[in-house]
């Protein structure tokens, strides 16, 4: 009646669209009892019109689901006819005679058993009896899905035409035909392509490592504004007061408040009270009156942030860490230890952006911050001297503020501080392991360097960057007061004997070099242990790029196997071109893809260059929702819609991967990229080009979701001993 007054109103003549809908019926049967059913395979034998006949050669098979369960499953008008059958068990071995199941036949009427779920019994030559238990599941759909699917099946399921390839290959012969790459491209002017990149990304401007730390909070005055340094999971701490003086590059003004977050009163941070689905969230727990692990959304000030937001594996043993070790070993400090200009500030640097990356809460204090902050920047030479009492009074003084402050951000859930300064002097070292007592456990990091090329590149750059002679023009007397001072800290410099510790010694040049490491154990360490081992300072180019469009793409298609479309097929001839013009002279570099044939395709025109495949760059699984479109998710799943909408990072697909556990995969290939020393092109997918963008340019993990990766563009990452720049190549629109 409704409807017809409403035709009549809007005077349009509306004719209602019927989507008749339709019953997709799934039949399972299961024998946990495999030795029992052997060689039989679970069959389908009826009457029904176009299904199977009640020949048992002519019956339809099923297919295995898992070990015990065969299914079959069928699509049939919600008002069909009543469906009879029978299960029927047919021996691999054609000439062996079938067993069709005991009893009456079998009727399904509505997607519904007619005399309910009996189970599904067959006497064998033997008189041994097998029993299967069988089930039925009907759902209704509208034929657009049902479209929809078939679609993404014939899609997913089309061989795909690049299996086959060894994980491993090197094609160096030039290609022919339309593949060809003549000399006459190598002319291909890269500077033209190259395109700005996005301004939260690090500039081509190098940033001094130092000014990027944290703001000293007690020397802040008490300011009512407030840094957005970044918590764990990227979420910022906001109790910090910002100066006026230093406010680094990746500083932004905002505080990210996105809905579902609320602020805890007690201690100023922003916290998720959602329910998470993917791993690592709920937050764990140990109640103080006992042993036990509790779920807990309720926040404790002094547990809240301690675990790390990261999946799996991480969040796990960090766990395990916190509750097996003694309470002071919750919070760690990296307390560094070296003569100036041994690169200590640039290991504490990516040190803490690798942590940050994982899910650590960690952060960066400067102790010459401090000092430039409470003494002023124009501190020369003469102030470092160990016999000079009003300087070595004032450095410790700064070296204790930075101290608390690092503490008392611990006390507030901080869990890892990296505290960078030269504490050269084991009388220095020894005023922290006191202040450090029952608060937090120390591991001293000493970086040795005694290569001279090594130790000048840094005094240079030292003068050209650090705030400590930003008023000094001529850079010769910089230099020479510089040096000077490394030289008053060597004459009381004394290596570490003490504690925990980890002696890198000459790691930077990237030849040879030694670790030792005293007294480490547990989860954390070892991680930061494994990560220097493999970390070095060789300057080199990291080439990021998504496959060439695909056809799944053209269609909104998410995930899938799908090959390239047209545009995609003219990007991988230009990538190639651009490959071996940009890489030309770096014979070593390598070229890595995922195990998804977009990736392997828009590699394939590049030769000279061994190519690896990676399952850990594969794309972000989508699980059920894996070939469809995001319209098709809302219209059909919108409870998952709203939840992903919602925490992106956390959401873990049904079946499938959250960016978090795309994170916790991608680790072993952030250390590979980190070990190797020649150029490497990454050619893999939206979601993992996120993830290992935001570790090289330290982004927070809550903004991974939404970082723009733009196809047909190449990032290139320059890792260099002074730190990350990025340059973009578009190569088309
Ligand atoms: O996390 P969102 O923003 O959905 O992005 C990931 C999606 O990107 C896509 C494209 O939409 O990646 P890909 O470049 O590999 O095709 C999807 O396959 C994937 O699910």
């Amino acid at each position: 009646m409704a409807g017809e007054n409403e035709e009549e109103r809007d005077g349009l003549n509306h004719t209602p669209l019927r989507i008749p809908g339709l019953l997709y019926v799934s039949v399972k049967m299961e024998n946990p009892n495999l030795t029992l059913s052997g060689d039989l395979l679970p069959h389908v034998s009826g009457s029904f019109h176009l299904g199977p006949s009640w020949d048992p050669s002519k019956a339809l098979s099923m297919e295995r689901e898992s070990a015990t369960v065969w299914e079959l499953s069928f699509v049939v008008p919600p008002n069909h006819e009543a469906l009879e059958f029978k299960f029927v068990l047919k021996p691999k071995c054609i000439d062996n005679p079938c067993f069709v199941e005991e009893g009456s036949s079998r009727v399904l009427v509505g997607g519904a058993w007619q005399d309910g779920d009996r189970l599904a019994l067959f006497r064998l030559d033997n008189d041994q009896v097998l029993e299967y238990r069988v089930f039925v599941e009907a759902k209704r759909i509208s034929p657009f899905d049902l479209a929809a699917s078939w679609r993404a099946y014939q899609e997913n399921f089309r061989l795909s035409s690049v299996r086959g390839i060894p994980d491993v290959s090197i094609n160096s012969e030039h290609q022919t035909g339309s593949e060809n790459i003549s000399s006459a491209n190598l002319e291909l002017d890269l500077e033209h392509y190259i395109v700005p990149s996005p301004s939260t990304s690090p500039s081509s401007a190098l940033v001094y490592a130092a000014n990027i730390t944290e703001n000293p909070r007690s020397l802040g005055g008490g300011s009512a504004s407030f840094s957005s340094s970044m918590g764990d999971d990227g979420v910022p701490m906001i109790n910090q007061p910002e100066t006026v003086e230093e406010v680094h590059a990746s500083d932004q003004s905002k505080v990210y408040q996105s809905p579902g977050m609320v602020k805890s009163q007690s201690v100023g941070t922003i916290s998720h009270p959602q329910v998470d689905r993917g791993v690592g969230f709920p937050r764990l727990v140990k109640s103080s009156s006992s042993n036990s692990f509790t779920t807990n959304f309720n926040l404790d000030p002094g547990t809240e942030n301690s675990i790390p937001a990261a999946a799996g594996a991480v969040a796990a043993a960090a766990i395990a860490d916190q509750m097996l070790g003694p309470k002071e070993h919750r919070h760690l400090a990296i307390v560094m230890v070296s003569l100036p200009a041994r690169g200590k500030t640039y290991t504490a640097a990516k040190l803490t952006r690798y942590l940050r990356w994982l899910g650590h809460n960690t952060k960066h204090f400067n102790v010459g911050k401090y000092r430039r902050l409470k003494h002023g920047s124009s501190q020369f030479a003469d102030f470092f001297r160990a016999d000079n009492p009003e300087g070595v009074e004032a450095r410790n003084e700064v070296a204790k503020l930075a101290f608390e402050d690092m503490i008392s951000w611990m006390q507030e859930g901080g869990q890892v501080g990296i505290f960078d300064a030269t504490n050269s002097s084991k009388q220095r070292r020894n005023m922290l392991m006191r202040l450090a007592e029952g608060r937090c456990k120390i591991i001293f990091l000493e970086t040795i360097c005694n290569d001279v090329d090594v130790i000048e590149r840094n005094i240079r750059f030292k003068i050209q960057q650090s705030p400590d002679y930003a008023e000094v023009p001529d850079f010769e007397a910089g230099l020479r007061d510089f040096k000077e001072r490394v030289a008053n800290y060597e004459k009381v410099y004394e290596t570490v004997e003490e504690g925990s510790y980890i002696k890198m010694i000459d790691m930077a040049s990237g030849h040879g070099g030694q670790i030792q490491v005293n007294n480490i154990s547990g989860y954390l360490p070892g991680r930061i242990v494994f990560f220097l081992v493999n970390t070095h300072l060789t300057p080199r180019p990291i080439l990021l790029t998504r496959h060439g469009e695909s056809r799944f793409n053209v269609r909104g298609r998410i995930g899938g196997d799908s090959a390239l479309s047209e545009a995609g097929e003219l990007y991988k001839k230009k990538l190639a071109k651009f490959v071996e013009k940009r890489l030309k002279s770096e014979r070593a570099a390598c070229i890595w893809t995922s195990t998804l044939q977009r990736t392997i395709l828009t590699a394939g025109p590049i030769v000279g260059f061994p190519k690896i495949q990676w399952r850990a760059l594969d794309e972000i699984n989508a699980g059920v929702c894996d070939g469809m479109t995001y319209e098709e998710i809302k219209k059909n799943m919108p409870g998952e819609y709203e939840s992903r909408s919602k925490d992106k990072l956390r959401y873990r697909y049904p079946r499938g991967e959250s960016y978090l556990d795309v994170i916790q995969r991608l680790e072993p290939v952030i250390i590979e990229l980190e070990r190797q020393r020649a150029p490497v092109v990454v050619i893999s997918h939206q979601a993992v080009l996120r993830a290992l963008y935001a570790y090289f340019t330290d982004r927070p993990l809550k903004e991974i979701p939404e970082i723009v990766v733009p196809l047909h563009t190449i990032i290139e990452i320059h890792l260099g001993v002074t730190g990350v720049e990025e340059k973009r190549y578009k190569l088309m629109d």
